[in-house]
């Protein structure tokens, strides 16, 4: 086993300069802070879920832990190498960028936009096949498709191996999707919101396939949703670890147990309140505990620490800079300074805000 991790995103920053603006000849282009700073590491055979409201950055920051997305700051390795060195042939490049960006695979959220409406199975499932296992003869690859996809549960598998992806359901997309994955023995597979598009009745079973796959292959999975409920479901099986996404940060991670159970960011209790099956108290949750329901705009986020302006326990100390994430043991972090017993955080004012009706936030992330 490697020593190092698949994936290490160190201090990682991705700013895009907005699209479409139009400036007044001499201004700075307005910039979006998609991902700020976000320090992660994917060890092996590890399962990984990152939450958080819809635009918080938990797209930009996959495709960037598998190699699709530049950053513009900080840097991102697999297995010690610096993937963008790689790319750009700088230095001594032991893993080439081709190899890398095979091993690190991604599922879509709408699977039948990328499988091509004009190949069937068998033929789109040839193709990660003849890339990872040259030596496999026809009959080899056919009877390696057929195997697959009867352990996906599409039987017979002859019948579905001819079919097109208009001829599937979306569930089926999603399983061939997930097989195409698999066959490029990939080391980690991105599950961007890979349920969301399911039925309800179908996202458990999904998951559960998912996780029995990624024991067999000894894949790790980074798995994004803004759903807490499906994120919990997912790292709690695996007994992986659950990551918290504010506005470009990762403001808490640690094992789903312990987050889940005794979590430190006001945000993640927040969407804890918001995601009533999670919460053993739902009936009487009482009112939210946001202050404002508006995320801020990313172009423009509130200084210090990001939360603040939303945050219940805000105090004037959190204005000023970013709170360093805490090291609560068993890797469990949290970038809030109520995780400092000595902070200047204890004696400063709480903030008092002007639009104080607590009105019901987050529901996003408990749909
Ligand atoms: N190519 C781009 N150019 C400019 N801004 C971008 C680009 N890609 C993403 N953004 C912005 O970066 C921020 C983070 O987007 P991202 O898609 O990563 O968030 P997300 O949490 O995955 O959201 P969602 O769940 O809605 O997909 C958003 O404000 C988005 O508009």
């Amino acid at each position: 086993m490697s020593e190092e991790p698949v994936v290490s995103l160190e201090d990682v920053e991705v700013h895009f300069e907005s699209e479409g603006s139009i400036l007044p000849f001499g201004d700075d282009p307005e910039v979006v802070q998609a991902v700020d700073g976000v320090s992660l590491e994917i060890p092996e055979n590890d399962v990984v879920a990152l939450v958080g409201e819809s635009g918080c950055g938990k797209t930009t920051l996959g495709k960037t832990a598998i190699g699709t997305q530049r950053p513009t700051g900080g840097a991102v390795k697999y297995k010690g190498q610096d993937v963008w060195k790689a790319n750009d042939g700088e230095g001594n490049v032991e893993i080439p960028f081709e190899e890398i960006r095979q091993s690190l695979q991604i599922i879509h959220q709408d699977p039948g936009a990328s499988l091509n409406p004009n190949k069937t199975v068998q033929h789109s499932l040839e193709a990660p096949l003849k890339l990872r296992h040259s030596e496999m003869d026809t009959f080899e690859r056919r009877e390696r498709i057929h195997e697959m996809l009867s352990r996906v549960g599409m039987e017979p598998p002859e019948d579905y191996a001819k079919r097109f992806p208009h001829q599937l359901s979306g569930g089926e997309q999603q399983r061939v999707a997930l097989i195409r994955a698999l066959l490029m023995n990939p080391d980690l597979i991105l599950a961007d919101e890979a349920v969301s598009a399911l039925d309800v009745s179908l996202r458990i079973d999904m998951m559960d396939l998912m996780l029995d796959l990624q024991d067999t292959f000894d894949t790790s999975f980074l798995f994004i949703s803004h759903n807490l409920s499906n994120a919990s479901y997912i790292a709690g099986k695996a007994d992986g670890r659950i990551g918290i996404m504010y506005l470009g940060e990762l403001v808490e991670i640690g094992p789903i147990d312990e987050v889940l159970n005794d979590p430190q960011h006001p945000y993640t209790k927040a969407l804890m309140w918001a995601t009533p099956n999670l919460n053993p108290k739902a009936a009487d949750r009482g009112a939210s505990p946001l202050r404002k329901i508006d995320v801020p705009d990313p172009r423009n986020p509130p200084a210090g620490c990001k939360f603040h302006t939303r945050c219940p326990e805000a105090r004037e100390a959190c204005t000023g800079e970013m709170p360093d994430p805490a090291d609560l043991g068993d890797g469990h972090e949290v970038a809030c300074y109520r995780a400092y017993d000595d902070h200047d955080y204890w004696s400063s004012p709480e903030l008092t805000d002007e639009d104080d009706d607590r009105v019901g936030a987050g529901e996003s992330a408990a749909d």
